[in-house]
């Protein structure tokens, strides 16, 4: 990949957000934790198990925090549409250097049609790494935004990224998936909410349901990292991205996210706690298992390696391989 890329945005086109679904899908029932209660008398508790049951159950929630006029106008993060805007404008144009088409799905000739662009932090460590000169404007904002122990070197990110609409017939041959099962890498995953239906979770009872749309919404998910260091009563829910339905299957679907990874150096063994203890999942440290250490980096890296390092995304359905001791499944069944 280029090291600086170089656009003239002045030409493009306005995205507008695209309309809901009219179609009736079997939705996920997704937490909506809403910090506009935060200070009302009993708010914070209400928040915090809602918040407790949601980490436990699906894995999801979406926080949504309503502005007042006042403080919208305080607001300094980059809005989401204004990002979007941007996105959807740089991956229409420069679709070859936004990766996608370059890898067949499947074992078929159908190939991937997702683009992504991410943005290390801005730190001295990673300046080698890969920019795109229409950001530069924004690196300020961006770096705002991206807080997570900003100064040392880890593999958080943000991640703009855009799916492309695929004709029916290639569709129907990868079995209309746009992004396989997974479950995230890394400890965290937000994702600004977005109109176009596709993103899946894997219930319980194993049924495959949609998250919904909430305006204003930032959809968050548990990672592999924070399942492991809860020794599992955190979950890290099996998600994939499938086809949208037909009143959305021409659309550009755009996303943003922000990847929070565990810090490189960091152990993903369970963490000391005495509600783990409490509740068996792990046992008192004495008796404790030993196991080789497993840093963050190596987690996610390996992950990375093998999820995406390959010259296709064959069906790897069933299919593990180990990061130390850990046996891991990339793509879910
Ligand atoms: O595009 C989406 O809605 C979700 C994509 C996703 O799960 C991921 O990139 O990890
Ligand atoms: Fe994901």
């Amino acid at each position: 990949m280029p090291s600086a890329i170089h656009s003239d945005s002045s030409k493009l086109p306005a995205w507008e957000r695209p309309a809901e679904t009219t179609h009736e899908l079997p939705w996920a029932e997704i937490a909506v934790i809403d910090l506009s209660s935060l200070d009302e008398p009993g708010g914070k508790e209400k928040l915090a198990e809602e918040l407790r049951d949601a980490v436990q159950t699906t894995g999801f929630f979406i926080l949504l925090r309503r502005f007042s006029t006042f403080h919208r106008k305080k607001e300094t993060s980059p809005s989401c549409d204004v990002i979007l805007e941007k996105e959807i404008t740089l991956g229409t144009e420069r679709a070859k250097q936004f990766q996608s088409g370059e890898k067949k799905v499947m074992g078929t000739e159908v190939l991937d049609n997702v683009e992504s662009w991410n943005f290390p932090k801005y730190i001295p460590e990673l300046a080698h790494e890969p920019h795109h000169d229409f950001f530069e404007r924004f690196e300020a904002e961006i770096e705002d935004f991206s807080k997570h122990e900003y100064s040392s070197k880890s593999e958080d990110h943000l991640r703009y990224m855009i799916y492309r609409p695929r004709s029916e017939s290639q569709d129907a041959l990868v079995d209309n998936s746009w992004s396989r099962a997974h479950t995230d890498f890394g400890s965290l995953t937000l994702l600004w909410s977005q109109n176009v239906a596709g993103l899946q979770i894997k219930t319980k009872e194993g049924e495959w349901k949609y998250v919904p749309a909430v305006d204003g919404g930032i959809i968050c998910n548990v990672g592999d990292a924070m399942q492991f260091w809860s020794a599992g009563y955190l979950k890290s829910t099996i998600h994939r991205v499938t086809r949208p339905p037909p009143d959305q299957d021409h659309i550009h679907r755009l996303g943003l996210f922000y990847f929070v990874r565990p810090g490189n150096e960091v152990d993903i063994a369970p963490a000391p706690s005495p509600l783990l203890e409490r509740l068996g999942l792990v046992k008192g440290t004495q008796n404790g298992e030993v196991r080789k250490k497993v840093t963050g980096l190596q987690y996610v890296r390996e992950r990375v390696r093998d999820y995406h390092d390959h010259t296709d995304y064959e069906d790897r359905r069933g299919k593990t391989f180990k990061v130390g001791d850990l046996e891991i499944e990339d793509e879910a069944a």
